[in-house]
């Protein structure tokens, strides 16, 4: 379903990945793992269709992703590190936004969350934001999930919850692509392990648009 081949990626003047492939199938999951600034994060930005690549290439369904990044978003759940809620809205407005109608309590319920429903984001923990925005990747009703570290500030108890969400997931043909430093509740995952390299701070040069 998904195909990525020899993607490759530079920030200035430092190649962050080098000859990326895979491929994802209905029921995959995998793990990217790696040092920090290793590249998992442009990684995943990039398969979301949020970053730019040098080289390569992606096809959904042997489609190219980039020729229609509209019908592509419509596939792909994105997690990134900021929870990125909506601070003045509840939890209930805030998940509104992505149900498009559907009915949100079941993804309240997946997390825990039916008592907050009526909080303001601003007011929640972090654990309990992370909570609400795996909720809105449940809610958004699509295909291959891309989480960048989604047990993040989770209890152990979220965690567990996380892996049912996600076994659930796989069973319905879903895919998911997770970054991660710690050991995360996905059986059966693949691991690809992006090597990273050595970086000076000197070497670092902010870039926008990537
Ligand atoms: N906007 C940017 N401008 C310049 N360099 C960037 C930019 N964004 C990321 N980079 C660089 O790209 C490299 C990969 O960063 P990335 O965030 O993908 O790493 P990561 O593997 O997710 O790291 P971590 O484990 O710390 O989350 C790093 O060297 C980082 O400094």
């Amino acid at each position: 379903m998904l195909l990525v081949e020899d993607l490759s990626v530079f920030r200035g003047e430092r190649l962050v990945l080098d000859g990326v492939d895979l491929t994802m199938d209905a029921g995959d999951a995998l793990l990217l793992t790696g040092p920090n600034g290793a590249g998992k994060s442009t990684l995943l930005r990039i398969l979301a269709g949020l970053g730019r690549m040098d080289s390569g290439r992606m096809l959904w369904k042997g489609e190219d992703i980039l020729a229609d990044r509209t019908a592509h978003a419509e596939h792909i759940a994105y997690l990134g590190h900021h929870d990125a809620l909506k601070p003045g809205l509840t939890l209930k407005e805030n998940l509104a936004l992505f149900a498009r109608g559907r009915p949100i309590d079941a993804a309240l319920d997946a997390f825990d969350l039916d008592h907050l429903r009526d909080v303001p984001a601003r007011l929640f923990s972090a654990g309990q934001k992370r909570r609400a925005a795996l909720a809105r990747v449940l809610l958004a009703n699509a295909s291959l999930w891309l989480l960048d570290e989604p047990s993040l500030g989770l209890d152990a108890r979220s965690v567990e919850r996380l892996g049912t969400v996600l076994r659930h997931h796989r069973e319905q043909g879903g895919m998911v692509i997770a970054t991660t430093h710690v050991p995360l509740p996905l059986e059966n995952s693949r691991n690809l392990a992006l090597p990273g390299a050595p970086v000076e701070d000197d070497t670092l040069v902010e870039l926008a648009h990537t």
